[in-house]
């Protein structure tokens, strides 16, 4: 484990935050005991984890979707790596749900045996690499960048919590076939919240009456999270992860072509180029643009 860096810890060649990541986890990630029923999501960031988080509590916990108890979505579905949240993941009774951005080489062995569900989600990384800069100019922990030039080359050199966003879904993507997983386009969860929420469900092989999708739809739309403060990461941001700034939230909901508003033509024909050498011939297609949808 190299500690040398203020935000990033380099954990067996992959970068995370260096203010909450889970130490003690991580030395025995490998062995980090898998329950048959446990369930990841597993993301890339800045790709709809807390989206996720959101439909995965409401699902599983009926005090969740109906708003009966009070529980901080982060508590619900804990990240994995990361030490922010009040629950021991390890005590915590089945089913456990838990939040990952680690990469597919990383996962515990108990995930690569095909112990546990994962549901992946995936962005197209133009959006990402804009929310990323905002994000990262917003909280604390994380490098700020002066302007998106800046954090292009830090997005480029994996020089970021995640690392390299291309390897994360390329590596995930090709391994497949070691993990239970189920591949999510979030642009997709956009068009249609109740259909994704149904095929996360049934992958899930948890039966859900229609009174109760209704809910979880509801829950999950982005007009509830943005002010429910279970699910908006408002307090966690403000008493455990910390802010730079007022400025941005966990919740900033940008258009699928938002992207165009942010680069310059430039910059976009070299995201375009960078993007070609990593991810020539992957398979998965991503929606860039409003008219795609
Ligand atoms: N209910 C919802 N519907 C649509 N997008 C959502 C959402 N909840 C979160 N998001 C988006 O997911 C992104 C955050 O991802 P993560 O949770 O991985 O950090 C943000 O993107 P933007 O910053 O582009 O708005 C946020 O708006
Ligand atoms: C524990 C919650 C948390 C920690 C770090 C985050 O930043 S990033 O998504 O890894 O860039 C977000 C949430």
């Amino acid at each position: 484990m190299d500690n040398t860096d203020t935000y990033l810890l380099n954990f067996k060649g992959y970068y995370l935050a260096h203010f909450t990541a889970n130490t003690d986890l991580l030395k025995n990630l490998d062995d980090f005991e898998i329950r048959d029923d446990d369930v990841f999501i597993v993301t890339y960031p800045k790709s709809g984890t807390i989206w996720a988080q959101q439909i995965l509590s409401s699902i599983y916990f009926e005090g969740h979707r109906n708003k009966t108890e009070m529980v901080e979505t982060l508590d619900g579905v804990p990240f994995l790596e990361y030490a922010a949240g009040k629950i021991d993941q390890l005590k915590r009774p089945s089913p456990r749900l838990f939040s990952s951005h680690l990469p597919y080489y990383l996962a515990p062995k108990g995930v690569k045996n095909k112990r546990a569900k994962i549901i992946y989600i995936y962005r197209n990384p133009k959006n990402i690499l804009v929310s990323y800069f905002h994000f990262s100019n917003m909280m604390a922990g994380l490098q700020a960048a002066d302007d998106i030039e800046d954090f292009m080359k830090m997005f480029f050199d994996g020089k970021v919590t995640g690392s390299l966003c291309f390897d994360h879904i390329r590596g995930w993507y090709e391994h497949r076939h070691d993990f239970n997983i189920l591949f999510m386009m979030y642009e997709e969860m956009r068009k249609d919240l109740r259909s994704s929420v149904l095929k996360i469900s049934s992958f899930l092989e948890r039966q859900l009456n229609e009174e109760d999708v209704e809910a979880v739809v509801k829950q999950a739309t982005f007009e509830n999270m943005k002010f429910d403060p279970q699910a908006n990461y408002e307090q966690i941001l403000k008493h455990d992860l910390g802010r730079r700034t007022d400025e941005g939230s966990f919740l900033a909901q940008r258009c699928v072509g938002d992207w165009k508003h942010h680069l310059t033509v430039e910059q976009n024909e070299r995201f375009d180029r960078i993007f070609q050498s990593k991810m020539k011939d992957f398979p998965l297609k991503f929606i860039w643009d409003l008219n795609e949808e």
